[in-house]
């Protein structure tokens, strides 16, 4: 079957889009890993796909499968791509959008400036609901790897997230320990792992090695968590510029029960046809 699909991305982290409002797309792993796969395929870190709502108050319902073939439950740059998709396909004119994932409802704005602000929901501390396999809750936790004990926050912005400080962004061991925390046994459901320096009280530069995908050039919800970790431990302030490897990120959280925002770019990069 072929399949219409969009390029897209949101600093640099891409993404597959599809289309399944308008034509049938059903994929298996192996197709998402194929679609993915930058030598064989087309290429990207995720792939999205646009579908009708299941709940009666939403516009759509946007699913996400991580480059290794496995279905998350959220993406923040994949969901202002999302946004953007919708309106250049003529799929929906409104400013505000409601849209079903796997993490719950999320509302997405079209700013004036051309910027998508995301409602990333509400962040989730206890280590059941991350899941982390620790008994009580910390705003830092230690492990040990490779020999040496590194601390880091954990947290759940509808996908888990650790968040380890160091002192140069540039030197970050994101390569050796991302591979290994990411499938350490304390995270059951793996866990997408940041790497944050602290610049000032408003701003932090950030690297983050995603689950089932790698390290990215940007992760919008590990944008979000790294803001988290860091406003938890009291070393920055909301609202917080957050320096990714392909761009910058505006994040504002008003501490908890509050929800996260998420403001930054999505930009369409070639529009194709896929043969699977
Ligand atoms: N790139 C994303 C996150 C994609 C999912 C993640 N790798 C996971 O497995 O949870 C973002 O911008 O948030």
């Amino acid at each position: 079957m072929a399949l219409k699909f969009t390029k897209m991305h949101g600093l640099g982290n891409d993404f597959v889009v599809f289309d399944g409002v308008r034509q049938n797309v059903s994929l298996t792993p192996e197709n998402v890993r194929r679609i993915a796969d930058r030598h064989f395929g087309i290429g990207c870190d995720q792939v999205l796909i646009v579908e009708p709502p299941i709940s009666w108050n939403a516009d759509f319902r946007y699913r996400i499968f991580n480059a290794d073939g496995g279905e998350v439950a959220q993406c923040g740059n994949g969901a202002r791509c999302f946004a953007r998709f919708v309106r250049d396909q003529g799929l929906c004119d409104k400013d505000e959008i409601v849209v079903d994932t796997d993490a719950g409802q999320l509302r997405l704005v079209h700013r004036s400036d051309g910027l998508v602000t995301v409602n990333m929901g509400i962040p989730k501390h206890a280590p059941a609901e991350i899941p982390l396999d620790i008994a009580d809750e910390a705003v830092s936790y230690e492990v040990v790897l490779d020999g040496n004990a590194w601390s880091f926050g954990a947290v759940s912005m509808g996908n888990p997230h650790a968040v380890l400080r160091v002192d140069d962004i540039d030197h970050a061991p994101v390569e050796r320990l991302g591979p290994l925390l990411e499938r350490h046994p304390i995270f059951p459901e793996r866990a997408n792992i940041g790497f944050a320096q602290v610049v000032d009280r408003h701003r932090i530069k950030l690297r983050v090695f995603e689950r089932g995908s790698g390290e990215t050039l940007a992760c919008g919800s590990g944008a979000c968590a790294a803001t988290v970790v860091g406003i938890e431990q009291d070393e920055i302030e909301s609202p917080v510029q957050v320096d990714l490897p392909g761009g910058s990120l505006y994040i504002a959280w008003e501490g908890r029960g509050r929800p996260v925002f998420m403001t930054g770019p999505a930009v369409c990069v070639f529009e194709g046809e896929i043969e699977l």
